[in-house]
């Protein structure tokens, strides 16, 4: 058995189970706008961002997190999320941000310790305590130096990190990122097993093909706008993914022709205003 497989994740989980509403959300640099009026929904479970590079997902998750102005409707259980990172992550809400962020100096225990600096002193130890059961492995390394790990094993401090918090939703960004095969399935299980334990997890993926294995729904965002949705299972299925990311093949020409024809709707969707594939075409299919 392996080590991720043993983890439980089970504190009060059933009290976080979250459910992110999105609408209208714009969000850029300056005068540089990247994502144009999305919808989308983080619902309890497991959901996945997927699309090429460039295409603003990090700026998604940027812009939930506070660290970029954004304009629209974010709701978390029905309240407005707020606009600053620090009342938003006392608020349950945690990024993993692409490239991890450890402190390369300080050891994998002191790394988990900034993760519950919201958490009340009292708590603290408990909350590391049950982290480090949930990750059997960094206990046995939590005097190791975080910038001595290879880069799985930080990608793991750096979820237990966000852990520590105990979110109600966590955004993960890339979390395979430059990982070598087996370690990317470690990590996509974790955050499978973070979100059947209780936190919803939003992540972000160019991993295709594994991250559609382990999510419950999937957006497919290409600059800055979605232009599919659905459950994962026929997101997988569906031509404008197996086409465009994982290259079959069709006679079909435009990516927007594709999308159009084939955008997979989740039909239990509870979405007043559903993502749609754009109806405007675009140039041309992404490479
Ligand atoms: N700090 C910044 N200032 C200005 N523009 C930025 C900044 N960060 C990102 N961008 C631009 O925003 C757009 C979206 O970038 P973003 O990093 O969100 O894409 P991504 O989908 O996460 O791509 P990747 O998979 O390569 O990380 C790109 O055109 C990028 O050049």
């Amino acid at each position: 058995m392996m080590w991720w497989r043993e983890m439980a994740f089970e504190h009060g989980a059933a009290a976080r189970r979250a459910h992110l509403k999105v609408r209208g959300l714009s969000a850029g640099y300056g005068a540089f706008p990247v994502l144009r009026d999305l919808a989308f929904e983080a619902r309890p479970g497991l959901t996945v961002i997927l699309g090429p590079n460039g295409a603003g997902k990090t700026t998604l998750l940027r812009a939930l997190n506070g660290l970029i102005p954004r304009k629209g409707e974010v709701l978390l259980d029905g309240d407005d999320l707020p606009e600053k990172t620090h009342e938003i992550v006392r608020g349950g809400v945690v990024l993993v941000p692409e490239g991890r962020q450890l402190f390369p100096q300080l050891t994998v225990l002191e790394n988990l310790e900034l993760g519950g600096w919201l958490v009340p002193k009292s708590e603290r130890s408990a909350r590391i305590e049950q982290v480090l059961a949930d990750f059997p492995k960094l206990r046995e390394r939590s005097g190791q130096l975080a910038g001595t790990m290879s880069g799985g094993e930080q990608q793991m401090v750096a979820v237990a990190r966000a852990m520590v918090s105990s979110p109600r939703l966590l955004m993960l960004d890339e979390p395979s990122l430059g990982l070598a095969p087996r370690m990317v399935d470690e990590l996509l299980a974790i955050a499978r097993r973070i979100a059947d334990s209780g936190t919803t997890v939003l992540m972000v993926e160019q991993n295709v093909k594994k991250a559609l294995a382990v999510a419950d729904r999937g957006y497919v965002l290409e600059r800055g706008t979605l232009v599919a949705s659905g459950p994962a299972k026929l997101l997988a299925r569906s031509t404008v993914i197996r086409e465009t990311y994982l290259g079959a093949q069709s006679s079909e020409t435009t990516t927007a022709a594709r999308a159009a024809r084939d955008a997979v709707r989740d039909p239990n969707a509870a979405r007043p205003e559903p993502v749609e594939a754009p109806r405007q075409a675009r140039p041309e299919r992404i490479s």
